[in-house]
């Protein structure tokens, strides 16, 4: 019997997110983004499509490295214009009862106290169905928003994240004990404050007394997403996450990361089953492989690859508009993000021109798992990849909105239903049980964030 797998919708609360260019088709209702029932309505069709969670990314600065400067991004809608995630989560949360939301939030610039009351907040009003997906972002642009003249070094970006982490777990897993609120009438005492304690955190990049503000919710910490496949990127995920978006798009590299990740997770004493590992789809289906290619055709057509190109400046540093195309295209320590930075470099079989690398930018998929084809043929593919790199979902990208899952839920959905490789139904209630399994509800032992409950100090 094939693995069951899990599927999120991988979006963001912007017009032009990955699929650039995309905007100009007529079907396309990516400009709604600003209007709350186009969420709603996505959040209704994901969860008739029975998916675990619909997957948010986010910046926090424009991408202004491709011909040195904005234009390009702003021009095209790189990511820009865009919303906050998490601010879309509490009406999609009002019309399901299933869909879970992870929702992406930097460590490096906002403080960690606002943040963690925020997830408890989320996690109480979707009660159970949140995740957070930890990022440590990669544009200059951000840092000068926040007050920096550069972005901190890529690995101590990591060395704030983890403490980030620390002061999390600690007003989520060791402020409020469970029994905290008594909500005695008679007595007057809402709270026991002997069972609220603080946290007294001093540390390196933060110092947080406490206690949290928020009472326990269902999950107290939020699921724990990581995205973010570099050597620091990964020993991060095999401590924290629970869940890793592994970029790297070829099998090869997709393979090797999953297994360095659940190799390192054991040597910290985790369960490696309690970390799942997804990556993006693209797919293009159709009711006939004819129809899968007109719209394939259709697309490509429309394909922005200077919307591309501003994207990958941001990701990765390199702006390729300052190369020549026969330049050979080499690994340079970038700061940005290094997975981006390695895709067509150190992690390419061969050395590949700049010209090379545009045209595989310019094709439509040419950066990870694609797909186009009858929805036998994409389940096929599914199940192969789900087999050679021992991966245990899929973010699955839009390329017209609603369309593109509306398709993937009508055709591709039963088809893995029928395979015995999706569920035919929602089971468990919180996002964790869904992931970890039944009864799973709070970090399991051998998480780092599951040793700090109740061992906080009262003054
Ligand atoms: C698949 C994938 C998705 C990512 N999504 C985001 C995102 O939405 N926002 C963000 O700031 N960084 C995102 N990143 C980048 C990293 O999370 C992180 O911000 C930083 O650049 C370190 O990445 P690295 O470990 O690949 O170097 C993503 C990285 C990968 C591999």
């Amino acid at each position: 019997m094939p693995k069951k797998i899990h599927l999120n919708a991988f979006e963001m609360n912007c017009v032009g997110h990955i699929v650039h260019g995309l905007w100009r088709h007529p079907d396309n209702n990516r400009h709604r983004y600003t209007d709350i029932r186009y969420w709603t309505e996505l959040a209704e069709l994901l969860e008739r499509g029975k998916f675990d969670a619909l997957f948010l990314a986010d910046v926090v600065g424009v991408y202004d490295v491709y011909k040195q400067g904005a234009e390009t991004a702003i021009r095209e809608a790189v990511q820009v214009p865009c919303n906050d995630p998490l601010l879309v989560v509490p009406p999609m949360a009002l019309v399901t009862k299933h869909l879970a939301f992870a929702v992406t939030f930097s460590t490096t610039y906002e403080k960690p106290f606002a943040h963690a009351r925020r997830m408890s907040t989320l996690d109480h009003l979707t009660q159970g169905r949140i995740a957070w997906n930890v990022v440590t972002s990669y544009l200059p642009s951000a840092a000068r928003n926040f007050g920096l003249e550069q972005m901190i070094a890529h690995d101590e970006r990591y060395e704030i994240a983890e403490e980030y982490l620390d002061v999390c777990y600690k007003l989520w897993e060791g402020s409020w004990e469970d029994d905290a609120v008594i909500r005695d009438v008679e007595r007057g005492i809402y709270t026991d404050p002997g069972k609220v304690h603080l946290i007294r955190h001093e540390g390196r990049y933060f110092n947080v007394p406490g206690p949290h503000l928020s009472e326990p919710s269902v999950q107290r910490t939020p699921v724990i997403y990581q995205a973010g496949s570099s050597a620091r990127g990964r020993a991060f995920a095999a401590k924290h996450a629970e869940a890793v978006f592994l970029g790297g798009g070829s099998i090869p590299a997709l393979k090797r990361y999953a297994d360095d990740i659940r190799a390192q997770a054991a040597a910290n004493g985790r369960d490696p089953a309690h970390i799942k590992l997804m990556t993006g789809l693209l797919a293009i289906v159709g009711r006939t492989r004819e129809e899968a290619q007109e719209k394939l055709e259709r697309f490509q057509s429309l394909y922005s690859l200077e919307g591309v190109l501003a994207h990958y400046g941001g990701g990765s540093g390199y702006d390729l508009s300052a190369y020549a195309p026969d330049d050979v295209l080499t690994y340079a320590e970038t700061n940005h993000g290094q997975t981006a930075a390695a895709q067509f470099t150190k992690e390419s079989p061969r050395p590949q021109t700049v010209r090379e690398v545009k045209e595989t930018l310019g094709t439509l998929g040419g950066r990870g798992l694609f797909v186009v084809g009858t929805p036998e043929e994409v389940a096929d593919r599914i199940q192969y990849w789900v087999e050679e790199t021992g991966i245990d979902g899929f973010n699955v990208i839009q390329i017209l909105s609603p369309d593109t899952l509306r398709d993937f839920i009508e055709l591709v959905v039963p088809e893995l239903q029928r395979r015995g490789m999706f569920r035919e139904d929602y089971e468990e209630t919180t996002l964790r049980e869904r992931l970890l399994g039944s009864e799973i509800r709070r970090l399991p032992a051998g998480h780092p964030g599951a040793a700090y409950r109740k061992q906080t100090t009262l003054t």
